[in-house]
């Protein structure tokens, strides 16, 4: 008889995180994700990871409530679930939903980890990797880059971490150097939009210097008009992979692709299908950032590396802070992605502690070795979701809000969205 999905369990978790900045101001002292179960009537489990502000952990719940009975192999079925949902909580189906864009991204953001929780369920109902379901792995390891962000040494109020200060290029290369010593990242990448653009190009010049041949990027989240972007492009056309997000939006980033032979990468500009037309037709960048929290989990995250494929435009991964769920998510789906050729973007060194049992996801020369279990290989430790659950009470924090959080400290902050 077919199992059928019989509880649905929605666990936000808060989890240290450093004070790293960005072009919107600073994390906060704890971000938040949550954990997602999906359990059958015979007994299955399977696990999912997403972001866990207010809104959408209400979405979460809401159809959680809605999928009992379900069969978690209609991954179909599921998204209908998804879309009746969220169509009956914004007053109406989607379709009566005016601008669908919304809507639609609300839909894959909240599909996401129950099909990755399905997919989970199913691999191990039927002793399979998640990568055998999605095609089959390519790669048995998979590489990740190193994350590097310019941050304080610590948090307002609390001792200096372990990474300390970095907002100098001496510091962020002795940071890139911990990185590379203690993981063994083959390729680099610094957020920027934090410091002027001059002495952001010091930093990645530095890197480049300390780490010969190792592939670099830079990603100011849109802090730079078009034309600093072009000058930073040609200051750094033959020391960067690529340049991630210079400028705000589809047409400014095709202006800036028209003027320089450095390769765009966006995570900002086309972040849904229906951004894929206007950005090829207008020739706005080179490579897309998936992500599958936010494309709509694995399989769709797939369909979108079919279209990158196609349009003969390059594949990478986006990551925020997150945990082991998603790490192995994110693994599986590189792993059965051919033309991901990129190493993924990971917050993962920058976090101390963790959902899931350890001793599964562990990186080697700077990569991941796909988990061989089944489904995503990777098991809840169940005391640690209750303290992480715990620690999401207790802390206050309800949602990211790195502008406020920096505007508690440095009250005439204002992002630094095409500051320069
Ligand atoms: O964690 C951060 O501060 C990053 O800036 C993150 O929010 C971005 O979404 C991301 O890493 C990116 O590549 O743009
Ligand atoms: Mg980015």
């Amino acid at each position: 008889m077919t199992s059928r999905i019989s509880r649905v369990e929605v666990t936000p978790v808060a989890f240290a995180d450093p004070p790293l900045l960005n072009v919107v101001g600073v994390h906060q002292p704890y971000a938040l994700r949550a954990v997602v179960e999906v359990h059958t009537d015979a007994g299955s489990l399977g696990l999912g990871e997403t972001y866990a502000g207010e809104l959408h952990l209400e979405r979460l719940r809401a159809v959680g409530d809605a999928l009992g009975g379900h069969d978690p192999y209609d991954l179909h079925g599921l998204r209908r679930v998804v879309v009746e949902t969220l169509g009956r909580e914004t007053g109406g189906g989607s379709d009566s939903v005016g601008g669908m864009l919304a809507i639609d991204s609300a839909v894959d953001q909240v599909f996401s980890p129950f099909e990755v929780a399905c997919l989970d369920l199913q691999g191990r109902e039927t002793g399979r990797p998640v990568a055998d379901l999605l095609g089959g792995a390519v790669r048995d390891r998979v590489p990740f880059s190193g994350y590097l962000f310019y941050k304080w040494a610590a948090h307002p109020g609390q001792d200096a971490d372990e990474w300390g200060e970095a907002l100098t290029p001496e510091q962020v290369v002795a940071q890139a150097r911990r990185m590379v010593e203690g993981w063994g990242f083959g390729s680099l990448k610094l957020k920027g939009g934090v410091l002027p653009p001059e002495q952001e190009c010091e930093a990645v010049e530095a890197l480049a210097e300390a780490f010969p041949g190792v592939p670099l990027r830079l990603d100011p989240n849109c802090g730079w008009t078009v034309e600093t972007s072009l000058r930073v492009a040609e200051r750094l056309g033959g020391v960067l992979e690529y340049l991630e997000d210079p400028t705000l939006g589809i047409e400014g980033m095709a202006r800036v692709r028209a003027g320089t032979g450095l390769p765009l990468a966006t995570n900002m500009c086309v972040i849904a299908f229906e951004h894929v037309p206007p950005a090829v037709r207008e020739g706005a960048v080179d490579v897309i950032l998936s992500d599958h929290h936010l494309w709509g989990g694995l399989r769709r995250s797939t369909l979108l590396a079919g279209i990158c494929d196609t349009f003969g435009m390059g594949l990478s991964m986006h990551s925020n802070s997150h945990l082991g769920v998603s790490l192995a998510a994110m693994t599986h789906l590189a792993a059965a992605t051919p033309n991901l050729t990129y190493a993924c973007d990971t917050h993962y060194p920058w976090k101390t502690e963790d959902v899931v049992v350890p001793g599964v996801l562990e990186f080697v020369d700077g990569a991941v070795p796909v988990p061989t279990g089944a489904g995503l290989g990777v098991e809840l430790d169940r005391d640690a979701l209750g303290r992480l659950h715990e620690q999401y009470l207790s802390c206050g924090i309800r949602g990211r809000a790195d502008t406020a959080y920096m505007q508690s400290i440095q009250p005439d902050f204002t992002p630094n969205t095409l500051r320069w």
